[in-house]
């Protein structure tokens, strides 16, 4: 380590030193300026070494700087008028340094040792800082304790969010089935509407089959109408009294027929007759005979003619009388053809009567289908529209699908209400992250407060644990006639053959030993200190001691710094003798 001193103390001219590790000798006369360099130094180490107790009276600024393991520290102070102005960079505010890395009369513990002062209660506990740690650990326990609690408000607010989450979830889930049911409400619907359609078509199409029957019905039921009136016209128009009046008639004009028939044969046989006669008698004139040639009686010739005359005439009455008779025949012959005729049509109207009959069941049968095949149509028709005001209750309910969205409509307000809430608390993850940084930061604490505990009882138990050893093999080290302790009470007790001597009965160079123990003590078990300084000067050691006390203390710190008072001024490295015993 390097340091320069200027304006500190004694310390006038710029002093610069450069030592090595372990113990450098400083040797300077008397009110050279060796304390103001050891306190220079010191004052790196507290700012409890005030500015003004540093600057030289004389001077307006001052150094003292400091370069140790590669990094400098400094304390330079400036006087304004009255004033001191100071800029620093120590290597530690502790003023624990006053106590532990300055041995000189200066020193407070060595001034009461010396002075016999056995309480070291004060010592052990500003050293050892104990005040300190147990304020420490108090406050970590109440930022623990609030940590805690913050971690329980996490864990409650976690506990919180994941309940939304699942109440969401199951919001989402409940939406997503009510729109699936929403969904299938709609094919449904449209499924209602399509069979409702179907049925609607299915009953128009029997209502239209009812009325074309219906209407065949009707027509049908004209026709025969229109043919029972026919068949009635005709049969009126074939009585059996016109047959048979036809029939009487024919037989009657058959019986003239004969009747004429005969007498149209003896008329001809008398025309034969006449003609014959007449032909006698034409003969008889036109022999002029006397006799009758029927019956041979005398005939007077002229009466020939007279006779001819007569047969003549009766003859032509008889030709008349034949012709009408066949006329009248002939009459009879047409009349009686006209009767057949007429019941030949008669007959033919009788068949046509048969046939209308024929046609009449037909229809009647066909009335008596149709008239089935409507009540069949009727039939289907009821049960259909039955069946239909059934089905229609139970589409009514499916219809409602307002249901499902008002509930959707519901179920999303309800969600935001949580989101809100969620957003307000913060969502699961953060708040598990924040959790386990709280976690991490009370797990940090607790170990802190942990160590802490342990420290402070390890500090308070230590401090005289470590005097003991560190004591009872300094003594035997120096050869010194001694035991020495820390009791419950914190009173230095030394002790020579088991018998407890006053402090003040002791030597000086033992009170210092036992001081210079304590230092050691405390160094070991919870001081750190750069260098250490001792004033060799207000020593009473003899070398051989005090040579081992500097080895002992070699081991405590890497830099020592011995003042020694000497005419002639150099810092010099010293060569120590090897450990005695460790
Ligand atoms: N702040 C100061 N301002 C002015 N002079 C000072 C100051 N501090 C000390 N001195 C003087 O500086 C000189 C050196 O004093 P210092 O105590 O450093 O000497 P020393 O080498 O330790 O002597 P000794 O061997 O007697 O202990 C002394 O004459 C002292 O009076
Ligand atoms: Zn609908």
């Amino acid at each position: 380590m390097k340091f320069k001193v200027y304006n500190i103390g004694g310390i006038v001219n710029p002093l610069e030193v450069e030592i090595s590790k372990g113990v450098s000798v400083y040797k300077a006369p008397n009110a050279y300026g060796k304390t103001s360099i050891a306190r220079a130094l010191l004052s790196l180490l507290t700012s409890s070494i005030k500015p003004d107790e540093l600057l030289n009276v004389f001077a307006d600024n001052g150094y003292i700087e400091l370069e140790y393991e590669g990094k400098s520290y400094y304390r330079r102070i400036k006087r304004i008028r009255n004033k001191l102005l100071e800029s620093s960079k120590l290597y530690m505010d502790d003023d624990r340094a006053l106590l532990l890395s300055y041995f000189s009369p200066e020193n407070k513990l060595l001034n009461q040792v010396l002075g016999g002062q056995e309480n070291v209660e004060w010592f052990i506990s500003s050293t050892s800082k104990i005040d300190e740690i147990k304020k420490k650990k108090e406050e970590v326990e109440t930022k623990l304790s609030s940590l805690q609690k913050e971690r329980e408000e996490l864990n409650d607010k976690y506990k919180q969010a994941l309940d939304l989450k699942a109440k969401m979830r199951n919001i989402d889930d409940e939406i997503a089935r009510l729109e699936k049911e929403k969904e299938s409400d709609k094919i449904l619907n449209k499924t209602t509407h399509a069979i409702t359609t179907t049925r609607q078509n299915k009953l128009n199409e029997i209502i239209d089959k009812i009325n074309a029957k219906r209407n065949e019905l009707n027509e049908i039921q004209t026709r025969l109408t229109k043919l029972e009136l026919e068949i009635q016209q005709k049969e009126s128009m074939i009585k059996p009294e016109i047959i048979k009046s036809f029939q009487d008639q024919i037989a009657q004009i058959d019986e003239e027929l004969q009747r004429k028939s005969s007498l149209r044969n003896d008329t001809e046989i008398e025309i034969r007759l006449l003609e014959r006669v007449l032909d006698e008698i034409k003969e008889s004139e036109k022999k002029k005979l006397s006799t009758c040639y029927v019956c041979g009686s005398h005939v007077d010739p002229d009466a020939w003619k007279v006779r001819s005359d007569i047969i003549s005439k009766e003859l032509r009455e008889k030709m008349a009388s034949f012709d009408s008779i066949k006329k009248e025949s002939e009459e009879l012959s047409k009349k009686k053809d006209e009767l057949s005729r007429r019941i030949k049509e008669i007959e033919a109207l009788q068949n046509d009567v048969a046939k209308l009959r024929t046609s009449r069941q037909d229809l009647i049968d066909k009335i008596e289908a149709i008239k089935t095949q409507i009540e069949n149509y009727e039939r289907q028709k009821r049960e259909m529209e039955d069946r239909f005001s059934r089905s229609s209750d139970m589409l009514r309910v499916v219809e409602v699908e307002d249901e499902p969205t008002r509930r959707i409509h519901e179920l999303q307000k309800k969600r935001g209400e949580l989101e809100y809430e969620l957003s307000l608390l913060g969502v699961p993850n953060a708040l598990l992250e924040k959790l386990s940084e709280k976690e991490k930061e009370i797990e940090d604490l607790q170990k802190l407060s942990e160590d802490l505990k342990k420290e402070y009882i390890r500090r308070l138990t230590i401090a005289r644990e470590e005097f003991m050893k560190i004591s009872n093999q300094l003594l035997s080290q120096l050869e010194f006639d001694l035991e020495a302790e820390i009791n419950d009470n914190y009173q230095l007790v030394v002790k020579r053959n088991g018998a407890t001597l006053d402090l003040k009965k002791l030597s000086s160079s033992e009170r210092t030993t036992l001081a210079l123990i304590l230092v050691i003590t405390g160094l070991k078990s919870y001081f750190k200190t750069p260098f250490f300084i001792v004033d060799e000067s207000f020593m009473t050691f003899d070398q051989k001691r005090f040579d081992r006390l500097v080895n002992y203390l070699a081991d405590v710190t890497d830099y020592i710094i011995i003042t020694k008072s000497d005419e002639n001024v150099e810092f010099v490295k010293e060569t120590m003798e090897p450990q005695v015993s460790s």
